[in-house]
Parts: C-alpha cells; structure tokens; sequence
C-alpha cells in the first residue's frame, strides 16, 4: 500500500481523481441548488401563464353570456313582457328549444321590485317548464333564484353580471337589467340566464385551448384560496386555481394537467453538458496521465535506472544521451550530475594519484609498490618466472643535510629520483620512495644476476649525477648503496609474500652499507620447495 502511494504517477493520478470528483460533485451542486431552481421557477411562470390562458378563454366564454344576455334583455319586448304589457312573449320566445339553442338551462325574469316574475328551464328530470316565479311547477329553480334575488337586493354595482355556479350543477350566469331600448328610462326588473357546463361546452373549451382542464365546485368555507401546482410525474404536472363562484363560500375549481416538455428539455440539456463535461475531464485526466508518463516519469525512471547502475556496476557507465540532449529541467538536471560526476572523477583521480605517489619526487609511495610487488609476484607464479627488487639508499644524507641544509636535501632526493626513474623506465618497472632516503625498484620477470647489473648500472649513473658530498666518508659525490634480490615463486611450496622479497633486499642493502658503502650486494632467496 505505502509503495503504490510512493508512486508519483499513483499520487499524481489520485490527485487528478479527487479534482474529477470534486469538479463532478461542484456540477451536480450546481444542478441542484441553482439550476434546478430556476428551472422550477420557470415551469412555475409557465404553468402560471397555462392558467392565465386557460382563465382568459374562461372569460371569453362568460363575455358570450354576457352579450346574449344583454341581447335579451334591452329588447323592448323583453321589457314589456316583465311589466305584464306582454303577454304573447311567453309563447313567442320561451320555450325549450329556445334554451337549447342558446345552450342554457334556465331564464329568470326579474320584476321591477326584485321578485321572480317568470321562470323558463329544465328541471331536474330534463323536462322543460315555462311558469310564474310562484308557481309550484317551478319550485325545482327556487334555490337559484332565491341566490340571483339575493344577489339583486344586495345591490349590484354594474349593469351585466356574471357569476360561476357550483350547486346544483355547475354552470355560469349571466344577469343584466332590463331596459327599454331607445328611452332613457329606469330598468324595469332583472333577466338572468344560466348556462351549465355541459361536456360538450368543457370539451369545446378543450379544443380551443389545447389545455387539458377538468371544472369542479368547492365550499372552501369563503377562505382566500392561491394557486398550487403539484408535479404529478417527471412528464406531468397539475396546475390549480380558485375562481369566485356562488353560492357565496364556494369557489370554481380549475384544474389543469400540464406537460413538463420545458422542464424536462432544459434538465436533458443540462444532463448532456453534464455528461460532455465528465467526458471531457476524464479525456483530460488520461491526456495528462499520458503525457505525465511520456514527459517527466519514463526519462525520471532511465534516470534513476542509470544512477542504479552507477552504485550496482561500474563507474564507466555513461548518462544516456537522450537525458543530455533534453531541454527541460530534467535536461538540466542531468547535465547538472554529469557535471557533478565528472567533477568527482576528478576528485577522485587526484586523491588516487595522492595516496599512491610521493608529493616531493613525484615517484610510487610504498603503498603502489606493494600492491605491484604483490601482483608481480601473483602473475610470475603462475608463469614460473622471477620478480627482483632493489633497494636503494643514499650513503650518509644526514651529514648531507647538516651540510648543505633540508631544502638542499630535498633537491638531491628529487635529482636521485628522477635518475632512477630513467634507469627504470621499462614496462611494468617501478620506482618508489620507501622511506625518507630510501627507494625500492620492481623489476618483474628478472633475474637475480641482471638486477644485480642493473642495479651497478644505477650506482654508476648516480656517480655520474656528481652531485657533490664534502661531508661524505665514501667520496665527494652523492652515492648510493643498493640491495638487490630476486625469488622465482614457482618453484615455491607456499606463495611468496612481498615482505619475504623486501626482508632479503634489505638483508643485501644492510650487507651494502657494511661493505663501505657505494656498492651492490645481491643476497640469495632460498625458498621451501
Ligand atoms: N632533506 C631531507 N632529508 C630527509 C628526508 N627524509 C629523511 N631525511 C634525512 O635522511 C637522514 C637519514 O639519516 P640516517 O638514517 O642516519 O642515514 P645516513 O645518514 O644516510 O647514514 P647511512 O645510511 O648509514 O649512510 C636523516 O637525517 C633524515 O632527516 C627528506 O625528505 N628530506
């Protein structure tokens, strides 16, 4: 689990998902607390806007009574006939046929002092009757026309009146006083028409709106009713308003059953950017992942894999080219750590050459002359050849320095050093400095007899050097006495250690220095066979 999150390409992808989801959780948010609101509020104006254009075809339908009313009642006949002048309009005009065709219900003639005069209708079993407001065969319509005599005596305000009816059917009125045409003369009496709301007038209503409504009556007890709005499914939604309509405390219910088309249009838009947005996000996700992988993890990991191999292999490994050659921070980056390594080799080199050379003379310190001799010794083992060291060392240097001084020393050491690394300059010899006036010299694959000649040839040249000595018991020039000898490992039982060689080496230079100084002596190695 840890390692999975160590992972940058894992942490980075974790990253990218939260911010995904954060961004899918802003948009649902965004959804649900300000688009959908706003939806709703439209579809709230809209269902709104329905009823207003439902009410509107209402009125329509009310200013038709109103007209036909009117009509009817500032005809001069009608006038007469509500002032007893009139007999024959009974028969003339009010009969059944007559309602049918007007597609009302029933007529009520009011008299000047607000009673029934005369009353034309269908009673309840659908039978048509024409009588006197107080005859019995017209009790069926005393309700409703003990409301409209109400409604007179309680002073109208207009002169055309229209009502909605709820009991005993719905229906709506129309009422207007009955004036004589052309006279300018007080109304004489009241004509009242009620039409009912029949299922042919409903669906007519129907077809010219294109609303589906259904018209109830309710006795909300005269309370104040609003408009309400139910969403009934995601496809429908019922829309209802109270209109005013007798008898008082009762109101017309307009019930209305809308489509959601607008709603569920803007909701499927909003779905479809919802899901082109998730889309897009995810495609980015990936075309980031992508070029995450392709731009900093592939060159990251071959840098790692290369830095890997610099601990595990070798130091010869070489920085990929593709990562120098790149001109971005990882560009820099690796060039920056070869310039580092690089600098390191240096440093490493330079502290190699210093613990392995001398600083004064510039020759092998005993540490590389060890490790020689060691491996001389090792290769001539196996090819049963011999290894021969010398071992020189400068006669009376310390009278040297008392004479001539430290620094004048030093300067003969190096001109000593120098003569001996041109005697010695052959492939695989060595010259060291072993101690503070003392030298030694590999010579692999040599013989006793032929160190020994190449050691007097050394003596020789030192002499050459004359290097003047006053204070030098052996001559008037610096001169050195030399040790030789030589082992030839495979003819050994046991390997031969480098200490054993030198041991005997300085066995002969010892011999050398007894012998008086500036001379050769070889000593012979005798080995375990
Ligand atoms: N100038 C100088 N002197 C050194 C250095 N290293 C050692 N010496 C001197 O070499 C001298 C060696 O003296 P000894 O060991 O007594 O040997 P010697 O005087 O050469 O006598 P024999 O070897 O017996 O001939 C000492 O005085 C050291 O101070 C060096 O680096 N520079």
């Amino acid at each position: 689990m840890k390692s999975a999150f160590s992972s940058l390409r894992n942490r980075f992808l974790l990253a990218l998902a939260g911010v995904l989801c954060l961004a899918l959780l802003a948009l649902v948010l965004v959804a649900r607390y300000q688009i959908a609101p706003i939806l709703l509020e439209d579809e709230n104006r809209y269902a709104s806007a329905e009823l207003d254009r439902a009410v509107r075809a209402l009125d329509s339908e009310t200013g038709h009574l109103k007209r036909l009313v009117e009509d009817w009642a500032w005809w001069d006949d009608s006038y007469e006939f509500v002032r007893g002048e009139r007999p024959e309009y009974i028969d003339s005009n009010l009969y059944g046929d007559t309602l049918e065709t007007l597609d009302l219900n029933l007529m009520v003639y009011f008299s000047s002092d607000n009673q029934p005069y005369w009353i034309a209708g269908f009673n309840d079993d659908d039978e048509f009757t024409s009588c006197s407001g107080k005859q019995p065969p017209c009790n069926w319509a005393i309700n409703i026309v003990s409301l409209l005599k109400s409604k007179i005596e309680g002073g109208l305000e207009e002169d055309t009146h229209t009502w909605w009816l709820t009991t005993p059917e719905l229906s709506m009125i129309g009422m207007s006083p009955i004036y004589l045409h052309d006279d300018d003369v007080p109304p004489s009496g009241w004509l009242a028409m009620v039409r009912p709301l029949s299922a042919e007038w409903i669906e007519q209503i129907l077809n010219t709106t294109g609303i589906d409504m259904t018209f109830s009556g309710k006795d909300v007890g005269g309370e104040l009713m609003s408009d309400s709005l139910e969403r009934l499914s995601p496809t429908k939604m019922q829309a209802s308003r109270y209109l005013d309509a007798l008898p008082a405390g009762n109101k017309l219910l307009l019930e209305a059953t809308l489509p959601r088309q607008r709603y569920q249009a803007s909701l499927e838009t909003f779905r479809f950017a919802l899901y082109w947005t998730s889309g897009v996000l995810v495609v980015t996700l990936i075309v980031v992942l992508v070029l995450l992988e392709r731009m900093i993890l592939r060159p990251l990991r071959q840098f790692a894999r290369f830095t890997q191999q610099l601990q595990n292999q070798s130091n010869t490994s070489v920085t990929p080219v593709g990562l120098l050659t790149r001109h971005d921070e990882i560009g820099i980056l690796a060039r920056e750590f070869q310039h580092l390594r690089e600098h390191q080799q240096r440093q490493q080199s330079l502290l190699l050459e210093l613990s392995q050379h001398d600083h004064l003379t510039g020759l092998a310190n005993r540490r590389l002359f060890d490790e020689r001799l060691s491996q001389a010794l090792d290769e001539a083992q196996w090819e049963r050849g011999s290894v021969a060291t010398l071992m020189v060392d400068v006669d009376y240097f310390k009278a040297y320095n008392d004479h001539y001084g430290h620094q004048a020393g030093d300067e003969c050491l190096v001109a000593l050093a120098k003569c001996m690394d041109r005697c010695f300059s052959g492939p695989d010899q060595l010259v060291a400095r072993t101690g503070g006036e003392e030298f030694s010299v590999l010579l692999p694959r040599m013989s006793l007899s032929t160190a020994t000649e190449h050691a007097e040839t050394l003596r020789m040249a030192v002499e050459r050097l004359a290097l003047p000595h006053v204070a030098s018991s052996v001559a008037s020039s610096v001169t050195v006495s030399i040790g030789v000898a030589a082992v030839t490992p495979g003819l050994s039982r046991d390997p031969v250690e480098p200490s054993f060689l030198m041991r005997h080496a300085d066995k002969a230079l010892y011999a050398a220095k007894r012998a008086g100084r500036n001379c050769v002596q070889h000593s012979e190695v005798e080995l375990q066979r």
